[in-house]
C-alpha cells in the first residue's frame, strides 16, 4: 500500500471518511439500545439479547476509532450488521427486511482503503452471496409476535435504512472524486508559485490558439519576458523576497491579458506570452504598457527595482513553434545587450 505523508490530502479525507463513521457509529449504537427494548416488549427475547452483543460491538468499535484503529472499527461494525442481519432472518423470516443490510454492509467493505482491494472484494462476494442463501434457507420462516401489521412498515423502513447511507455514500465519493479530479488537473496546469500555466501544459493550448488564428487568418505574436538581475536580487534580498517578486509580476503580467491570450512560466524568471490574435504593432503597444507597470511595481517602499526585458516576434503561420521561439529569445538576448528594461522585436517587425 501507498504510504502518504501525515499531512497529505488523502489523509484528511481518511480522517474526515472516519471522524464519519464515529458519529454514525454512536447513533446505531444508541438504536441497538433501543431495540433491547423493542424486541422485549414484541415478546422476541432472543432477538433483545443478541441485541446486547451488538451494542457491545458498536462500543468496541467506537473506541477502536477513539484509539486510532478505524479501519478495524469498520471491520468490528461490518462483522455486526452481518451476523446481526443473518441472525435475526434466521429467527424472525426475510419479510422485516433485515437481509439487505447485507448489501450495505458489502458495499462498505469496499470503502475501507486499509484492506487490499482484492480481500475487500472477496468479502463483499461473500456478504452478497450470503444474502442470496438468506432467502434459501429462511424464506418459510415465520415469527408470531406482536404487532404482525407492522411488518411491511418494518420492510419498508429496512430498505429505506439500507439505501440512504449507500446513496449517501457514493454521492460524498463521487463529489469528493470530481473535487480532486479538477485539483489535479489545476496541480498539472499550473505552475505552484506564480499559478501561471507551466511549460508542458502550455504547448497544448498554444498549439489550439495557432490553429484557432490559422483557420481565421489572424496574425499572432510570441513574447519572451525576463526579470532583469534577478540573480542579484536573489543575492541581496534573499529567496523569499525573490519568490515574492515572482509571484508580483506573475500577477501584472497576467492582469494584462486578454481572455485569447496565453502567459505561461517558461522558466525560472522567464514568461513566455503568446498574444492571440495580435499584430506586431498591437503586441509591441501592449508589451511596452505591460513594461511600464512592472518598472512601477513598488517593493518595499520602492529599495527594490523591478524590471524586465522583452523581445517580440510575430509567428508565421507556417513556422514551427520552435522557430518562432528561438527568434523571441534571441530579440530578447538583444534586449538584454542593449541594457535591459526595454523591447526588442524581431526584424520582420516595426521596432519601437
Ligand atoms: N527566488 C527565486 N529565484 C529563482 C527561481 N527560479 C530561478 N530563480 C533564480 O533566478 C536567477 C536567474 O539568474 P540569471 O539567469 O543569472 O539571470 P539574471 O540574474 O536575471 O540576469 P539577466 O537575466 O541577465 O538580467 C537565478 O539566481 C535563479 O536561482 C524561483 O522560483 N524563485
Amino acid at each position: 500500500m501507498t504510504k502518504h505523508h501525515p499531512y497529505s490530502r488523502p489523509d484528511q479525507v481518511e480522517a474526515l471518511k472516519f471522524a464519519l463513521l464515529r458519529r454514525v457509529a454512536l447513533y446505531c449504537m444508541w438504536l441497538h439500545v433501543m431495540l433491547i427494548g423493542v424486541f422485549w416488549h414484541l415478546q422476541v427475547e432472543t432477538l433483545a439479547v443478541v441485541n446486547i452483543g451488538s451494542v457491545t460491538m458498536w462500543y468496541i468499535g467506537i473506541k477502536l476509532i477513539d484509539n486510532n484503529k478505524p479501519s478495524l472499527a469498520l471491520r468490528v461494525f461490518c462483522l455486526e450488521v452481518a451476523l446481526h442481519a443473518i441472525l435475526v432472518c434466521a429467527y424472525l423470516g426475510m419479510s422485516l427486511g433485515f437481509q439487505y443490510y447485507l448489501w450495505t454492509v458489502s458495499c462498505l467493505m469496499l470503502l475501507d482503503y486499509q484492506l487490499k482491494l482484492k480481500h475487500a472484494v472477496i468479502y463483499s462476494v461473500v456478504l452478497i452471496t450470503l444474502f442470496a442463501t438468506l432467502k434459501l434457507l429462511f424464506d418459510d420462516v415465520t415469527y408470531h409476535y406482536r404487532y404482525q401489521e407492522l411488518v411491511p412498515y418494518v420492510h419498508f423502513a429496512n430498505v429505506l435504512i439500507c439505501g440512504i447511507p449507500m446513496i449517501y455514500t457514493i454521492s460524498h465519493i463521487r463529489k469528493m472524486t470530481l473535487q480532486q479530479r479538477d485539483e489535479l488537473a489545476e496541480l498539472a496546469a499550473r505552475d505552484p508559485l506564480t499559478k501561471m500555466f507551466n511549460r508542458r501544459y502550455a504547448k497544448e493550448l498554444i498549439t489550439h490558439a495557432k490553429e484557432s488564428c490559422i483557420s481565421t487568418h489572424s496574425p499572432l505574436c510570441l513574447v519572451m519576458a525576463d526579470i532583469d538581475h534577478f540573480k542579484k536580487i536573489n543575492d541581496t534580498f534573499g529567496h523569499g523576497k525573490g519568490d515574492k517578486i515572482l509571484k508580483a509580476v506573475a500577477k501584472t503580467i497576467q492582469s494584462h491579458m486578454l481572455p485569447a491570450d496565453i502567459a505561461v512560466r517558461w522558466g525560472g524568471e522567464e514568461f513566455l506570452i503568446v498574444l492571440a490574435p495580435c499584430s506586431g504593432d498591437e503586441a509591441i503597444r501592449r508589451i511596452e504598457q505591460l513594461r511600464q507597470a512592472i518598472a512601477s511595481i513598488e517593493f518595499e517602499n520602492n529599495i527594490i527595482k523591478i524590471t524586465m526585458s522583452f523581445g517580440i516576434t510575430s509567428w508565421d503561420h507556417s513556422e514551427s513553434f520552435e522557430q518562432a521561439i528561438h527568434r523571441a529569445d534571441a530579440v530578447l538576448y538583444r534586449s538584454k545587450e542593449l541594457g535591459r528594461n526595454c523591447i526588442t522585436t524581431a526584424p520582420s517587425m516595426s521596432t519601437i
